[in-house]
């Protein structure tokens, strides 16, 4: 598969303190490829480094076949950025936000109410950016994103802080982006999310790349230590080894009719990153 993204021995310091560690990572073109890693570890430096915002220590770092110390418009146009900092006018609406950022790019206005459809914010086209949600606030930047059809798409936290609802409405709107060819690039501390969206994930653990692979291979790797938990109809939980030595149990559990629910437990990304480091997500 084509390399969209190559990160080489990456390092980054910012004075004394060394933020990224001699990192090594690839995404494939297509993919939808996730950044795990709890607050502090790295992720919005390394979307900085790649998208051009500041330089790495040492290391090379390329998109798109360009070095990323050498961004230019030509690279810029071809992708989008969902980061913190919005960058939209709160007095402006969110067809005059759009309108500014087309003819900044040269992109077809027709284009805005399009896109405003697709992140269902047609009713609110005339509205002012600070009488709108969180949630509308981060479906107008993603739209913004991606108004331009962009080849590669970069998104730091794209959920957080974001209802339910406008959540499953953004990885539907992801997930139709990797279906017309978007390469997609995000950081997040959510695990469901990653599971859902990401064909690969890297944990990022103070500034080094402590697992990489597709998540469910990942689970299924640390899932050494399989459980059953079984709700007996008196209340009580019981935890179980699953494997042929606790079969005996489950057994009289049953025969005595006493056994309310079974479920295994399988392990998640959380319970990987914690195996991994002894630390927790988020
Ligand atoms: N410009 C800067 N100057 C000094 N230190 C910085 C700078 N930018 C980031 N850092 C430090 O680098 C480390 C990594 O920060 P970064 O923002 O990349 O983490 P993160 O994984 O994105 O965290 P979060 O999930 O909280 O956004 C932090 O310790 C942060 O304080």
């Amino acid at each position: 598969m084509e390399a969209i993204i190559t990160l080489n021995n990456i390092e980054k310091s910012f004075g004394e303190k060394q933020v990224l560690k001699k990192l090594n990572l690839s995404v494939s073109k297509g993919e939808i490829f996730g950044l795990l890693g709890p607050s502090g570890a790295g992720k919005t430096t390394i979307i900085k480094i790649l998208t051009g915002q500041i330089k790495p220590t040492s290391g090379e770092a390329t998109i798109l076949g360009t070095n990323t110390r050498y961004i230019n418009d030509k690279v810029y146009a071809k992708i989008g950025m969902v980061l913190d900092n919005s960058g939209l006018y709160s007095r402006l609406s969110c067809y005059d936000n759009l309108l500014m950022f087309s003819s900044i790019y040269g992109i077809d206005k027709k284009k805005i109410k399009e896109v405003l459809k697709k992140v269902e914010l047609s009713e609110a086209i005339r509205k002012p950016v600070s009488k709108l949600s969180k949630g509308m606030v981060q479906r107008l930047v993603l739209a913004r994103a991606i108004m331009h059809k962009p080849e590669l798409l970069f998104l730091d936290e794209p959920t957080s802080g974001i209802d339910p609802a406008t959540c499953l409405k953004i990885h539907q709107l992801l997930l139709e982006l990797k279906e017309s060819g978007t390469t997609i690039f995000l950081t997040t501390h959510n695990m469901e999310e990653a599971s859902k969206l990401c064909d690969h994930i890297a944990l990022l653990n103070e500034g080094e790349v402590v697992e990489y692979g597709e998540p469910d291979a990942l689970c299924r790797k640390y899932n050494e230590d399989k459980k059953i938990t079984i709700l007996l109809k008196n209340g009580q939980l019981v935890t179980l080894q699953n494997g042929a030595a606790s079969s005996k149990q489950i057994y009289e559990y049953f025969a005595s009719e006493e056994v309310e629910s079974i479920h295994s437990s399988e392990p998640n990304l959380e319970t990987v990153f914690i195996a991994l480091t002894g630390k927790e997500l988020s």
